[in-house]
């Protein structure tokens, strides 16, 4: 069965054509800047040079309609037809309380992500569209939805509640719902397949920091707590979110600079993080450079993201009671050597100790950066949130045709 896995974002479309036979990947993708003046398109068949193209391309049916021509080109195709593709699997960011797994996209379906369009008002739209877009260029084939919430639908209310009026919670949902689950289960799962150890035994942290970034605690496989919120907001500092912050500055900064709703959100949203300290970039790589010719906000922005992350990596080690497992993961987790060594460093109160060979390493594959003597496991896992979202949508509809 060959799968089509969409991760839509309001201005791009990432993609990854899956042959679930032996789960390879035939070509992945990018669309990006849809609707603006000029949008990018990268194709990249494996095993072949990548395509780049610029084109107009206002709205997401016409970036499917896109990355189906390129999937079947002549030159740079790696399928015949269209018709290839048995199943189409979509990232969602926010299934709320509705969605404690994946599901196959149905009229209530859509309903119930349509009802979540307020609380991730930067994703669920999104996703939406990727969806109307896969109906219209592929009548029939059946969609399976993947949520980035899923997996931390096993928090407890003490973890989930926000200490506010409880009505908030019952007329709206106010409460934290957390992210990156789907990527959080995995390498959660990937950790104790490396160490040879059951899941079931382990008490895990992992640290997915990307241009999101989150944290969970993982205990014997479940999520009991995570950082982000009811919102990709909360937690910790990233590339152009602020993470945590006193929740009184937002009323006392809208009414200093008479600001709206929507403006405030985007400077929290997008206008923060690593960005609003360095002054230079969003991107890990710009700010280790910076630092490293000797730019003062550069080097603060690193600090207080590096001081940030051990912060929450300490209470989460009070959650869980103890930690045997610490993983790093995503862009900056997998790449990032200074960032893994100075919050490693940090850590030697918990028995945390790092080997700086291992740690220099550079591999796709899931490896041990602590010393053997290390009380804690230090781990970097590959995520990889579209493998687990092709395998969900080839069991769902497989189930389908059983
Ligand atoms: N070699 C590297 N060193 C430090 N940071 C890196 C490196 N490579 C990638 N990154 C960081 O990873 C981030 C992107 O992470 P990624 O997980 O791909 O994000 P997303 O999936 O949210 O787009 C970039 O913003 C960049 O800061
Ligand atoms: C939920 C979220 O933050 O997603 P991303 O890391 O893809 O921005
Ligand atoms: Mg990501």
């Amino acid at each position: 069965m060959k799968i089509l896995v969409i991760n839509a974002g309001s201005s791009s479309l990432k993609y990854q054509l899956y042959d679930m036979t032996d789960e390879s990947v035939l070509a992945k993708g990018l669309v990006e800047r849809i609707g603006m003046d000029s949008s990018i398109v990268t194709h990249k068949p494996t095993g072949r040079p990548d395509v780049t193209e610029v084109s107009e391309i206002l709205e997401h049916t016409t970036a499917i309609r896109k990355v189906l021509a390129l999937l079947t080109d002549k030159e740079n195709g790696v399928i015949e037809s269209v018709d290839e593709i048995q199943a189409v699997g979509h990232r969602v960011v926010h299934g709320g309380e509705f969605f404690k797994e994946s599901a196959l996209v149905d009229a209530e379906a859509k309903s119930k992500i349509r009802q979540l369009f307020d609380l991730a008002p930067l994703h669920n739209p999104a996703s939406m569209l990727g969806i109307k877009a896969t109906e219209a260029n592929m009548p029939g084939v059946p969609q399976v939805v993947v949520f980035d919430t899923a997996f931390h639908q096993t928090m407890p209310e003490t973890a989930y509640l926000y200490a506010i009026p409880r009505v908030l919670y019952n007329k709206y949902k106010v409460r934290r719902y957390g992210m990156h689950g789907t990527s959080h289960d995995f390498v959660s799962k990937a950790a104790a397949d490396f160490l040879g150890r059951p899941l079931e035994d382990l008490k895990i942290i992992t640290c997915h920091i990307g241009n999101g970034a989150s944290l969970t605690a993982v205990d014997g496989g479940k999520s009991v707590d995570t950082s982000m919120g009811m919102t990709p907001l909360e937690g910790l500092m990233m590339g152009t979110r602020s993470g945590d912050l006193d929740p009184a500055i937002v009323p006392y900064v809208m009414n200093k600079e008479e600001l709206t709703v929507n403006e405030v959100n985007s400077m929290l949203n997008k206008h923060s993080g690593l960005l609003a300290i360095s002054g230079i970039s969003s991107d890990m790589r710009e700010i280790t450079e910076g630092m490293e010719k000797g730019d003062a906000h550069s080097k603060l922005a690193f600090d207080m993201y590096e001081y940030r992350l051990r912060k929450y990596i300490g209470s989460y080690a009070a959650a869980l009671n103890g930690v045997d497992v610490i993983v790093f993961t995503a862009g900056v987790g997998e790449n990032s050597v200074v960032l893994r060594k100075k919050v490693c460093e940090n850590l030697t109160y918990l028995g945390v100790e790092l080997d700086e060979e291992l740690n220099a390493v550079r591999s796709g594959e899931p490896r041990r950066i602590s010393s053997r003597n290390s009380k804690v496991e230090v781990l970097v896992v590959p995520t990889n949130e579209e493998l687990v979202i092709a395998r969900d949508t080839n069991r769902i509809v497989q189930s389908l045709n059983a």
